[in-house]
């Protein structure tokens, strides 16, 4: 084992670490492959490689809670399986100290014909608790998973999101020293994500090491400190999280620019293809936009002049703390031109007893230049991290200008004349 120069053993420390997955164009190429496995004379490779992850160098200390972003098929998944053990390396190797759990795709380890308890028991023990910690905490992790009168059922006959809930309550319920979460915070409904949500802080305050890939950046700079940026398989930036996510951002910006991949634009939930996501024990109930005392959600503006009010109604669970609303505006491209949040502004919100809500922000003199913008209105959990709802897309802004300003905005500014003028 490895030590760093502060004398404790990382948690993870991946060396040199690559994958090549071997891919086959027919199912007989394979078996050709494993009948004439060398390049006999005449013989031939009958695989295409396909380098998943290159030379990876990765430590993560004890209580580290590291975010990793990337485009679809930059690698993360693969990191992550080769960090959990469920796959093996090419090349290179990846040491864990503790014991780990994981999120990964939810339910992956199930066995379809064993019972939900079956499956606990044979999940919790390849996470390595023993028979006694098992026998503690299985009636705790049927409890958590809200499924306990299905629980003796094949998890054949379960729905995909009493699947998910079992697995996810097992995996936060083992006491792991290390938490592998790939893009799994949304998952389940409502009531459920929310509490999962809970227990995933409790355990970074805990100090427990978290290892979470997200294609949410919002997420990613929210819970962790520090954020790994894939592409193509190798680390383009490690760093401070709000750092790496903003250099990741421009890359997408570019991607989006130069009409790249439908990947980029899933990462930057392009409107057009997210219409609307109730998560969570809350939900927006209406969005309105007033313009100029219109009332219209296609919203023609007079840059500098125009006064923008969007109303937002919402609904949550009086029992839960007092959500909070984020607003986002973008281009169509998905490029976020600026955003504004009610924790940030530290404005409470303030709801009726049933936990209905409804608040008002202003724009006054609204200050984007020429071009179209798209509002996003989110709903979020009493920190601002958990997601409850979002309104995507949901009112459109046309703003027209006088002059020839370019760019997005006009700069709060003052012209001085310094020249000394003298006067003879
Ligand atoms: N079992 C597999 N067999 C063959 N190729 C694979 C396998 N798993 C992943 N790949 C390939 O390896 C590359 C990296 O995939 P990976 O799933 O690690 O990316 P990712 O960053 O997690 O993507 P996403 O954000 O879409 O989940 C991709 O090109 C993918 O097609």
């Amino acid at each position: 084992m490895s030590f760093n120069v502060s004398g404790y053993a990382p948690a993870i420390n991946a060396v040199k670490l690559s994958k090549c997955y071997q891919l086959y164009q027919h199912p007989k190429d394979r078996l050709k492959q494993f009948l004439w496995p060398h390049k006999w004379w005449g013989s031939r490779q009958y695989f295409r490689e396909l380098w998943a992850l290159h030379a990876i160098d990765l430590m993560i200390m004890p209580g580290e809670v590291v975010g990793i972003v990337g485009q679809n098929g930059s690698g993360k998944s693969t990191l992550l399986q080769l960090v959990c053990g469920t796959s093996t390396p090419t090349g290179g190797e990846v040491q864990v100290n503790g014991r780990i759990a994981a999120l990964l795709e939810l339910g992956a380890g199930f066995n379809p014909e064993f019972t939900g308890r079956e499956n606990v028991l044979m999940s919790a023990a390849i996470m390595g608790l023993n028979q006694s910690e098992i026998a503690d905490r299985i009636e705790q992790i049927i409890d958590f998973s809200g499924v306990r009168d299905f629980i003796d059922q094949p998890v054949k006959t379960y729905s995909s999101g009493m699947y998910v809930r079992l697995a996810f309550s097992v995996a936060i319920n083992v006491d792991p020293d290390i938490l592998i979460i790939d893009e799994a915070l949304s998952v389940g409904d409502g009531a459920f994500a929310r509490k999962s949500f809970t227990r995933i802080m409790q355990m970074r305050d805990a100090g427990k090491t978290i290892l979470f890939c997200s294609h949410s950046l919002f997420q990613v700079e929210s819970l962790c400190a520090r954020a790994i940026w894939l592409n193509k398989g190798r680390i383009v930036l490690d760093g401070e999280s709000a750092q790496v996510v903003s250099a990741y951002q421009s890359f997408l910006d570019q991607c989006a620019t130069d009409s790249a991949t439908e990947a980029a634009f899933a990462d930057k939930n392009a409107p057009a293809q997210h219409p609307r996501h109730p998560t969570g024990s809350a939900h927006l109930d209406k969005v309105q936009l007033i313009a100029d005392n219109t009332d219209t959600l296609q919203a023609d503006i007079a840059s500098g002049q125009s006064s923008v009010q969007i109303n937002v109604s919402f609904v949550s669970d009086p029992a839960l703390p007092c959500p909070n609303i984020a607003m986002t505006l973008h281009t169509k491209e998905g490029r976020v031109i600026t955003s504004t949040a009610t924790w940030e502004d530290q404005f409470a919100i303030q709801r009726a007893p049933d936990g209905s809500g409804q608040i008002c922000l202003r724009l006054e003199q609204f200050p984007l230049l020429k071009g179209e913008y798209l509002v996003n209105i989110y709903l979020l959990c009493e920190r601002g991290l958990h997601l409850y709802d979002s309104a995507e897309a949901i009112a459109t802004l046309q703003v027209k200008q006088a002059g020839r300003l370019q760019g997005y905005f006009s700069i709060p500014h003052q012209w001085e004349n310094n020249t000394i003028i003298q006067h003879d």
